[in-house]
């Protein structure tokens, strides 16, 4: 115990110089940047600033390293920002997210990229897909699996027909409220708008609290944040940031089913990203519709151990009795044994599309 009383005029002076040495070690980073920038640009005119693989190994590493009393996520955020500000001092970056303002796809935009990325709202899954392919945007962001909901098929399906490339993955928690307007009559609600995945979700909460009350399917919970005002009997289901954006109020907090309910976007884009050290591939695979032809494809995986993460199934448009596969395992496309692995699945499919090897998600 030390003799000289703690107050709160001496840990104030303590969290003043604390301060100015963050922003002097903060302001020093962000020069490395500018340089990681020039060094880029010297030795590739047309060089990719944004480095996925880097970007995982930098949080995880501090991660491992937090030594507490913040905890490694919420240490890992403050990283992430200002990682984005040091990346948009080398270049602005602009990100495609599935729209409107206010969606959990644009909140996952926020959660990869940052605060200091130019994100975009588009109108439809394809929008944003094109937006990247025509470079009117660097990335995008769009949803591909929900933990309760299952999987998002627009978004697989817009795989098929195009060029690009996964380039990450970010899993947002999602958490759905019950919204209402200052002009709502909070006792006389009786219509309930919001994404029909998301009424799927609190379907239960729905059963018990307004078994009668009208569920309207809506294009996004955003949209039935904005359509609930000026109508006094509507609510909406919507999360944070749509509540936010719209100055709606929460009148009951979390209410979908299952606490666990998380969804998973993908960042899509036009560059191959190097092993980040824990990384995950995803691929499409067409097959001759024959018996045994799902054990042929999957037979490679096994033997060589490689550890599936996820397997869907879709039809494939181009023959009646076709499927494609999408599969997406732990490895990345430059490990010798995925490369194997590849090479026995290329022989056996009719097709083969890499969509893509990518950081496993660390925030
Ligand atoms: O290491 C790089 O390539 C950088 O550009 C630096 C940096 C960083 O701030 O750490 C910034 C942007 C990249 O996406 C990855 C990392």
């Amino acid at each position: 115990m030390t003799d000289t009383p703690i107050n709160l005029d001496s840990l104030r002076q303590r969290i003043d110089e604390l301060d100015s040495e963050i922003l002097r070690l903060i302001s020093a980073r962000a020069e490395c940047a500018k340089q990681v920038a020039e060094v880029k640009t010297a030795s590739d005119p047309g060089a990719v600033f944004y480095r996925p693989e880097r970007e995982a190994q930098v949080l995880r590493r501090i991660m491992e390293l937090n030594p507490g009393p913040l905890n490694s996520e919420e240490m890992a955020r403050l990283f992430r920002e200002i990682m984005s500000a040091c990346l948009a001092l080398e270049q602005p970056t602009k990100v495609a997210y599935l729209g409107p303002e206010g969606t959990f796809t644009q909140q996952a935009a926020l959660k990869h990229f940052g605060a200091s990325a130019v994100s975009m709202p588009m109108a439809a899954i394809d929008e944003v897909f094109r937006e990247v392919e025509a470079g009117a945007v660097n990335y995008g962001v769009v949803p591909v699996e929900n933990s309760t909901e299952g999987v998002v098929s627009h978004t697989l399906d817009s795989f098929m027909d195009s060029s690009i490339h996964i380039c990450g993955e970010v899993v947002l928690r999602i958490h759905h409220h019950l919204l209402v307007a200052d002009t709502t009559l909070r006792d006389k609600v009786s219509r309930i708008y919001s994404h029909p995945q998301s009424l799927a979700q609190c379907r239960k909460w729905l059963d018990a609290h307004y078994p009668r009350a009208e569920r309207v399917p809506v294009s996004s919970n955003a949209e039935a944040a904005k359509m609930i005002k000026g109508e006094w009997h509507s609510a909406a289901i919507a999360g944070d940031m749509a509540a936010k954006l719209y100055g709606l109020e929460k009148i009951a907090e979390k209410i979908e089913d299952r606490p666990d309910n998380s969804t998973r976007f993908l960042i899509i884009g036009s560059q191959h990203v190097p092993m980040s050290g824990e990384d995950k591939t995803s691929i499409v695979v067409a097959m001759r519709n024959q018996p045994g032809a799902l054990h042929d494809l999957l037979e490679p995986f096994h033997r060589h151990q490689i550890d599936l993460t996820r397997l869907e199934t879709r039809p494939s448009r181009t023959g009646v009795w076709n499927y494609v596969f999408f599969i997406d395992f732990k490895g990345h496309v430059d490990e010798p044994r995925v490369a194997a692995v590849l090479e026995e699945v290329r022989l056996r499919a009719s097709e083969l599309k890499v969509l893509g090897s990518y950081p496993v998600g660390v925030l």
